[in-house]
Formats: structure tokens, sequence, C-alpha cells
């Protein structure tokens, strides 16, 4: 009996034992063992239809959706600005930053007494706006015979500066951009400037000024050095509509330069407008470069302007920039970039000097639209408000 007991709570301890090993490892995975992946969940059901969708529903029972295939959507070319209300806005934007220098000038002039402080003074305000010793000393000669003869208070001070800043800007040069050839070859633009000087973007601008003029174009993009300028220039000509030849990266420039003019040849148009890498390296890398993309145009048709871009801010080294160029190219016009965040317009007849070659275009902001002839009255008119 008493071996009989003991087996019976021999095995209820065991069954107990059993159990408890049991629950303590379903409670163990609960805590923090391996977890089960979760269960897929079922589908969520499909939403009930708001009042909306009922309501429409009733009035268009839903039919199968039609598989669109959308047509790319046309692209729609810029209109260019045209020039008489370009000329607006921009002589508003030189007014803008130049007249502080004409506002002192006037000032200066418009004193009782036009003692040797006040010339000294005036010099001054014209250096400090680069236009240069020379012109600077020429211009108030000037204007002390003038007013000395005529008497500063008797003459219309304004007028009296208006006249001669003009004369200084020397109005009888021709100013038009020579953009047609002979024999009924494309007329043929090359661009040239140091990188930044805003080339690229210049000659995306004088692109949009034929094609507002109805003229026929294509561009060469032979800045090969930077593949961003190329792509910047792609960009300009895709907006006009404008063709742009361009070759691969770091390709040679003279070779894009030949196809663009070759293609201009080949189709008839009336101008192509060539972007050149403007590496100042050195000066006899640079004549090597620009020399040969000349002759290698020049295969195909004669270069009828070579531009230098400047940018007015750069002052003093714009100047050296200058003659740097001109001494490798035979530069036939200054495009002068950036007037509109200088208030050194003097610039211009410090670069016209330096050169002699004017200054046929001025850019007055980033805008596509921002490029304007140069037009000396004009920019005296801004100066002086
Ligand atoms: N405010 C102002 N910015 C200008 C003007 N012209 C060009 N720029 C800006 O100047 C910068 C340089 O212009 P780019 O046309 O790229 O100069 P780039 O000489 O071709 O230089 P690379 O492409 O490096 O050869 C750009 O940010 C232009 O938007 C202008 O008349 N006014």
């Amino acid at each position: 009996m008493d071996i009989t007991l003991l087996i019976i709570l021999v095995a209820v301890v065991g069954v107990l034992a059993v159990v408890g090993l049991v629950v303590g490892l379903v409670a163990g995975r609960g805590r923090g063992g391996a977890q089960l992946p979760p269960a897929p969940s079922a589908p969520p059901a499909p939403a009930a239809p708001s009042t909306e969708d009922a309501v429409l529903d009733d009035v268009a029972p839903a039919a199968p959706a039609p598989v669109a295939v959308e047509e790319p959507p046309a692209r729609v070319l810029d209109t260019p600005e045209p020039t008489a209300s370009r000329m607006v806005r921009l002589r508003q934007r030189l007014a803008g930053s130049q007249n502080a220098l004409g506002r002192g000038l006037l000032a200066l002039l418009s004193r009782d007494r036009l003692d040797e402080d006040t010339w000294e003074s005036l010099e001054d305000v014209l250096l400090t706006a680069d236009i240069g010793v020379a012109p600077t000393q020429e211009l108030v000669e000037r204007l002390r015979t003038r007013l000395r003869v005529e008497g500063a208070a008797a003459s219309d001070v304004r007028a009296v500066l208006r006249e001669e800043l003009t004369t200084l800007l020397e109005p009888e040069m021709d100013r038009r951009l020579q953009v047609t050839g002979a024999d009924g070859l494309p007329g043929v633009v090359l661009v040239v400037g140091v990188n930044g000087a805003g080339k690229t973007t210049t000659v995306g601008k004088i692109a949009r000024i034929m094609v507002a003029q109805d003229r026929t174009v294509a561009l060469g993009a032979a800045d090969t050095f930077r593949a961003a300028a190329v792509d910047q220039l792609a960009t300009w000509g895709e907006r006009v509509g404008v063709e742009v030849v361009r070759g691969p990266e770091g390709g040679d420039p003279a070779s894009v330069a030949f196809e663009a003019v070759k293609s201009g040849v080949e189709r008839g148009l009336d101008t192509i407008i060539v972007d050149t890498a403007g590496r100042l390296q050195n000066k006899q890398g640079l004549m090597d470069e620009l020399g040969k993309v000349k002759r290698v145009v020049e295969k195909q048709a004669p270069v009828t302007e070579v531009l230098l871009v400047l940018d007015a801010t750069t002052g003093q080294n714009g100047l050296i920039q200058a003659r740097v160029f001109s001494e490798v190219v035979d530069v036939t016009g200054i495009v002068l970039t950036k007037l509109d965040g200088s208030a050194k317009g003097g610039i211009v007849v410090a670069v016209q000097r330096e050169l002699g070659v004017p200054v046929k275009l001025v850019g007055l902001g980033e805008g596509p639209d921002d490029l304007a002839p140069f037009d000396p009255g004009a920019f005296v008119d801004a100066l002086l408000g």
C-alpha cells in the first residue's frame, strides 16, 4: 500500500513537472524569444463608396477606365522680348545701378563755387567709377573750360555734363553687330573672354535677339573644357528652338566650331555664334587655341565679328584681360556684362579707350532678355537720371 502510494505520488510530481516546463516555454517565447513572422494580413476590404462617389456613380455609371497613352507635350518655345521694350526695361535698370555716379557729378557741378576742391572731388568720383586716368583728366579739363567760359551759374550744368560724357563715349563708333556674311555665306560670330565673364549667357542672349528678329541661327559649343558650359548653351538653344552643335567633353574646340559653321553653311543659316573656352592659362596657349578656332572656321566662312565679353565688376582686372585677348585675336566688339551689379559704369569709357573697339552690347541682368545694344546717349541719360 505504501509502495502504491509512493508510486502515485512520484507520478503526480512527474506530471506536474512536465506541465510546468511546457507552460514556462510558452511564456518565454512571448517575452523575447524568436519572433514568428507575422501572419499575412488579409487584403483591405474595399472602402465603402463615399456619398460623393455614390452621387457621381449615379450620374455616370462606372465604366472600365481606358488606358490613356499620353503624348509628351509639344515643346513650347520662348518668345524672346523685342528690342524696343527690352530697351525701356534695361534703361531703368541701368539708371538704378549707375545713378550714384551721375548724381554725384551733378551735385558737385551745381555748387555755387567751383573751386579747386570741387574739381578734385569730381576727379575722385570719376576715377572711382573706373573711367580711367586719361579720360578723367580730359573730361575735367573740358568741363573747367566750358563752365569757366559759360559760367557755371548761367549754363545748364546738366546739359554740359551730358554732352561731355557722351563725347567721351565716342558716339561716332559703329556699334552694329556684324552678323551677316557675304556671298550667301552665314555670318560667323566668335565669342571670347575668360570663364565666368558671362560668355555662354551672352551667346544665349544674342541668339534670342536674333530669333526675335526672325534670323536663322545655330550655336557652336566650342567651350569643351567645361561640360556644364555645353549643357548650359544647349538649354539656351532649346528654349528658342536654335540648334546647338556640340562635341565630346574635352574634345577639340576647333573641330566643334568647324562642324557648327559647316552645318550652318549647308543649311543656309544667317548666323553661327561660337562660344569658345577662355582659359587664360598663358598667352601662348590662348593664342594657339583661339587662333586655331579662327583658322579652322575660316575654311568654311569668314569670321564677321569677334566679341570680347568682359565682366564690368572686375575693374582693372577686366582691362588687363581685354589687353591680352586683343593681342591674341582681332577683337571687333566688346560686350560688357553685369553692369546691373556695378556702380562703375566708367569702365565703358576705359575699355573702349584701351582697345579702340566699341562696346556693342551691355548685359544688365541674369534674365534671358537682359542684353541690349549699347547706346551712348541713352547710357548717359540713365547715368544722370
Ligand atoms: N547680374 C548679371 N549676371 C550676369 C550677366 N551676364 C552673365 N551673368 C551671370 O554670370 C554668371 C557666369 O556666366 P556664364 O555665361 O556661365 O559665364 P562664362 O563666361 O560662359 O563662363 P564659363 O561657362 O565658365 O566659360 C552666370 O551666373 C550668369 O547668369 C549680367 O549681365 N548681369
